[in-house]
């Protein structure tokens, strides 16, 4: 069988050899495609992938009737849809660590570039004025506080190289432990923290509902006069509005801005005040960066295709290989455990059961769960029921699934028993891993059984 593979946005012609190179994929490229023209293309496609321009929404996925997996060819995963995705069995893997370097370095040389004025000195310059005055009243960077807000890659290596530039660091995530900010001799701070000690803030979150306009007018009000903010991360996590009033009323002396609400940002009012730098979404666009991302997107389609697993998911949990090997035996089993319960339950089930007893019970038992409801639907909803989308269609029609570990089993080293209630009945089926054997059903309801879960179930 041969993937098709559309690549929609461009990407470093080096960095998608590994598809290039893997027997069973063809890869065409267009990076073209209007959003009509993309809908009318993409039912012809089993891969997509994609930077950040190609917006890839829900109507495009609900037309995109082979397709399998979206690659990310970098981190932010805001330009598709991936509740569609899920709802469509598609699972989204992007690239997480492959621009991170490139990300920091550029907002370093933004907050360089704003303290210095460089960009405006620099356009005067290339329009022949030789204007030394009105771009005086730069500041150092030395000793000054930076305050970031999102500790995560791109943010720590921002804080370290920072530390570099001598600057006092202040750092906030809900996830940054003192620990973590002792070691990276970063001060462990509150977001207010950071509002009101900081000469420079730089934001590196994803853009999510709780981070949405996270610097907003009552950010603005808590900062210190002449603060200078820089955003590399996402429009929309900045709000425009509040730093337009901000700039306008001098309590901002300055913006560097590489991402913006609306892109392309051509018509950005911002661009209006001279204290404002901006490129346009550059932050990742180094070779390096552009190699790393399109290479490791690349290998997880390869080895989505070949091993049906992905290493960067973004929709569904990543498993460690050597977890995989041990669970993945199972996963049969629970299928059919799972297909042979909607015989035995034929009305609309409201609840299911899934107890792991012996040694399964101390297994990552997530992967199982989720092809055990994808056997106990597929029957009725049809074989785009996969991984990726069975807890999402459960969770859709109210069926709530419990799982259940116990360390004592009875006569089996492992075994895995099913329940279903629905209004009429509730009804169960175990099944094990005989060694050597293979997978067995054992008990239907109270009695015990033998029987080679084929056919049919
Ligand atoms: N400009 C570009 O070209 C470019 C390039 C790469 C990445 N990015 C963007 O940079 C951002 C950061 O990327 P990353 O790789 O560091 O991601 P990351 O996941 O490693 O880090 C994000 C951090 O934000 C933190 N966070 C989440 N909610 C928060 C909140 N409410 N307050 C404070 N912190 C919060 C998370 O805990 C996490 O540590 C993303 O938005 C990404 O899309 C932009
Ligand atoms: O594709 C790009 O150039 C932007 C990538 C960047 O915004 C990211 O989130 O990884």
């Amino acid at each position: 069988m041969t993937f098709k593979v559309l690549i929609s946005d461009p990407l470093s012609e080096d960095g998608i050899q590994p598809l290039r190179e893997a027997d069973n994929i063809q890869v065409d490229v267009d990076t073209e495609l209007s959003p009509d023209e993309l809908a009318e293309k993409i039912g012809d496609y089993d891969a997509l992938l994609v930077r950040s321009q190609t917006k890839v929404t829900k109507d495009i996925i609900s037309k995109a009737s082979k397709l399998k997996i979206i690659g990310r060819a970098g981190v932010g995963v805001d330009n598709i849809d991936l509740s569609a995705a899920t709802e469509y069995g598609v699972i989204v893997v992007n690239a997480p660590d492959g621009n991170t370097n490139s990300a920091a370095e550029h907002t370093i040389s933004m907050l360089m570039s704003l303290s210095r004025k460089i960009p405006q000195a620099f356009l005067a310059l290339k329009n022949g004025n030789w204007d030394r005055k009105t771009h005086v009243g730069g500041v150092e960077i030395n000793g000054k506080t930076l305050g970031i807000i999102g500790m995560g890659r791109i943010g720590s290596e921002v804080a370290f190289r920072a530390k570099g530039q001598r600057m006092n660091v202040i750092g906030y995530d809900p996830f940054l432990t003192k620990e973590r900010a002792d070691k990276l001799g970063v001060e462990y701070g509150t977001l207010d923290d950071v509002f009101t000690k900081s000469d420079f803030i730089t934001i590196h979150t994803p853009l999510l509902k709780e981070t949405k306009h996270i610097i907003n007018k009552e950010a603005f009000a808590k900062m210190k006069e002449g603060v200078r903010i820089i955003n590399c991360a996402r429009g929309g996590v900045l709000d425009e509005d509040a730093l337009y009033e901000a700039l306008k009323s001098g309590k901002v002396a300055g913006a560097a801005l590489d991402v913006y609400e609306e892109e392309p940002a051509v018509d950005n009012r911002l661009f209006d005040f001279p204290e404002v730098i901006g490129t346009p979404h550059l932050g990742a666009s180094t070779v390096e960066a552009q190699e790393n991302v399109a290479i490791d997107v690349s290998h997880d389609v390869v080895r989505y295709f070949t091993e049906g697993v992905a290493k960067n998911p973004v929709n569904l949990p990543s498993v460690p290989k050597e977890i995989m090997s041990k669970i993945e035996p199972y996963f049969y089993l629970s299928e059919k455990l799972g297909t042979f319960l909607t015989y035995l339950a034929t009305d609309a089930i409201e609840e299911i059961n899934i107890s792991y007893s012996g040694e399964l019970s101390e297994q990552e038992v997530a992967p199982i769960t989720r092809n055990t409801i994808k056997g106990l639907l597929k029957r009725h909803l049809g074989d785009h029921v996969n991984d990726v989308n069975a807890s999402y269609l459960a969770e859709k029609r109210g069926i709530q699934v419990n799982e259940n570990k116990t360390s004592a089993v009875k006569g089996f080293t492992n075994l895995l028993k099913v329940e279903v209630k629905t209004k009429e009945v509730t009804r169960s089926v175990a099944g094990t891993l005989l060694n050597g054997l293979g997978p067995r059903i054992v008990q239907v309801d109270a009695y015990s059984v033998d029987l080679v879960p084929e056919g049919g179930i």
